[in-house]
């Protein structure tokens, strides 16, 4: 099955004269645990709150799972979406939340529920109001896991966790997608959570996807070039600058290979992955990414 898990076609969402989101067209490839970052205000949650069907766009289309969401029981049935603070019901106790979850979801795994209580830790007797912010964090990941979706949308699971409680949520989220044939999309602002969890990103800032793909394949793609001013203005054609930086003698550039074939220049080294966020999350403000900077001065 080659269906997109989401597809979205000149996407835009208008609050008032406010653009969230503005003509973003993506192909989101199912089976992977996709990470989407962008500083505050890039429209993340705007875009998952549209693919869970919270919210309709202004214009252009969004596809979940082939279907538009929430466009009825079994596609709501589908989709697991977890909004950000993970919100659980105060008064009621964990046990009372899997009930719950049993009761309204017809693709409900109590085995798999019960089983990941005992893994976590979770009591089952505690109010949920009681619970910790990586308790509640597990028991939401529990609830949308085990209504056994095929899509599971975070929107920023672990921005209210401590170190260890962040590491505990992700590994369990990947033993998650490893066990169950399930596509993930998060949103996070921590890119050394999304390099280690994540094997698709989707970068958003000032309200457009900036770029898109396999991480993998991006960070392949991506090359600093330092040389001589002047001895890189004619690049080779499918090499698009991304930044730029001159001295009276020295150009430095940060490059997208989109051709294809491997990078031949002189003087072209890889980037990490936080370098090229960053450098996409600069260029989207007007600024200068600090990497452009480190030798050319
Ligand atoms: N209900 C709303 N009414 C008006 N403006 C809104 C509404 N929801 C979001 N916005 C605006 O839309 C833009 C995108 O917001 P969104 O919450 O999608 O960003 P975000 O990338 O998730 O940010 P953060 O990382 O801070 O959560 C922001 O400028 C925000 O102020």
């Amino acid at each position: 099955m080659n269906t997109p898990v989401i597809a979205t076609n000149a996407l835009t969402k208008r609050y008032g004269p406010h653009a969230a989101l503005t003509d973003v067209t993506l192909d989101i490839p199912a089976g992977r645990i996709v990470g989407l970052v962008g500083p505050n205000g890039a429209g993340k949650s705007t875009l998952l709150a549209l693919a869970a069907g919270l919210i309709r766009p202004t214009a252009g289309t969004i596809d979940v799972l082939g279907n538009r969401p929430a466009a009825d029981a079994a596609q709501l049935a589908r989709v697991g979406f977890v909004a950000q603070d993970t919100p659980v019901y105060a008064q009621l106790t964990v046990a009372d939340h899997l009930r719950l979850g049993e009761k309204l979801n017809p693709r409900w795994d109590a085995k798999l529920a019960d089983e990941r209580l005992r893994q976590t830790g979770l009591d089952p007797a505690k109010k949920a109001g009681r619970l910790s912010g990586g308790q509640k964090a597990q028991l939401a990941l529990t609830l949308a896991a085990a209504k056994r979706p095929d899509l599971m949308i975070f929107d920023e699971p672990v921005a209210a966790l401590d170190p260890l409680a962040r590491r505990s949520f992700l590994q369990s989220l990947m033993e998650f997608v490893a066990d169950m044939d399930v596509s993930v999309l998060l949103s996070s602002h921590l890119i050394a959570d999304v390099e280690r969890v994540c094997d698709h990103l989707v970068i958003l800032a000032e309200s457009r996807v900036q770029v898109a793909g396999e991480i993998d394949d991006l960070t392949a793609a991506h090359h600093r070039i330092v040389g001589p001013r002047g001895a890189l203005d004619q690049l080779p054609p499918g090499v698009d600058v991304v930044a730029a930086d001159h001295t009276d003698r020295q150009t430095t550039l940060i490059v997208h290979n989109t051709a294809g074939a491997p990078l031949d220049l002189p003087g072209a080294e890889p980037i990490g992955l936080e370098d090229m966020v960053l450098t996409y999350l600069h260029r989207a403000e007007g600024l200068a990414a600090p990497i452009l900077q480190e030798t050319a001065r």
